[in-house]
């Protein structure tokens, strides 16, 4: 099953939250960095331990480290840079890779214009940050992008995912697993999310009155 939604009570409690209407700038930004480390931590549960010797207060210790994993994230622009620092927080060590894709309103096909990735994509889990599965269009062009350079170990995290999406990311990609938060009831005739959170760039970005919705 790639898309997981995440049932734990934080994550329902939280998700909610950000659904209000009149949510301020500040609160969803939060609530975004919250929920990113929430699901940052479902999505790496199953990296390796190894046991390392340490100098403990008390002599030396065995202790338990996280072994032979590196990471890369990789916020989708804009909005993902939402989810960057939670996820960050969560795993400090993870290189950065970036891609830039906007949604074409008429389309609702996803329009490349940037993209920067870290260098041995080969031997790194990657973990794309998007707050929206809509179509799924903007996550398939960016798995494409990752797999085309190398990479084995694709997942991604989402905030909310519309049926539609996660049907599409399954047939396209059926061994990238996608951790959400929700899965909503269907896309609109406009191809946003209902009952969604409204254009997550907009409100992450603080640029909703001149947006779309
Ligand atoms: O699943 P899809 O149908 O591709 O839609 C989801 C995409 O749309 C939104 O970005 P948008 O293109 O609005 O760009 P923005 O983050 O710059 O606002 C969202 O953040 C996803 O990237
Ligand atoms: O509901 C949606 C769909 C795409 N992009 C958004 O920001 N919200
Ligand atoms: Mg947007």
């Amino acid at each position: 099953m790639p898309v997981i939604a995440v049932h734990h009570p934080l994550v329902r409690h939280k998700v909610g939250l950000l659904r209000e209407a009149e949510i301020s700038t500040k609160k969803f930004r939060e609530l975004t960095g919250e929920l990113a480390r929430l699901l940052a931590y479902e999505a790496t549960a199953d990296f390796p331990l190894a046991s390392v010797t340490i100098n403990c207060w008390s002599g030396p210790a065995e202790v338990e480290q996280i072994a032979g994993r590196k990471v890369t994230v990789v916020p989708i622009l804009r909005a993902g840079l939402g989810m960057l620092d939670g996820v960050l927080d969560m795993i400090p060590n993870a290189k950065v890779s970036v891609v830039g894709l906007s949604r074409n309103h008429e389309t609702l096909q996803p329009e490349h214009y940037f993209e920067r990735f870290v260098g041995h994509l080969e031997e790194r889990t990657a973990l794309i940050i998007d707050p929206m599965l809509a179509t799924a269009g903007s996550m398939i062009a960016t798995i494409d992008l990752l797999k085309r350079r190398g990479c084995k170990d694709v997942r991604a995290l989402v905030l909310v995912a519309a049926p539609e999406g996660v049907a599409a990311l399954q047939a396209a990609h059926p061994d990238v697993r996608c951790w959400t938060a929700a899965i909503d009831s269907h896309l609109n005739e406009l191809g946003y999310i209902i009952p969604g959170l409204g254009d997550a760039g907009d409100k992450i970005f603080g640029t909703k009155d001149e947006g779309s919705l």
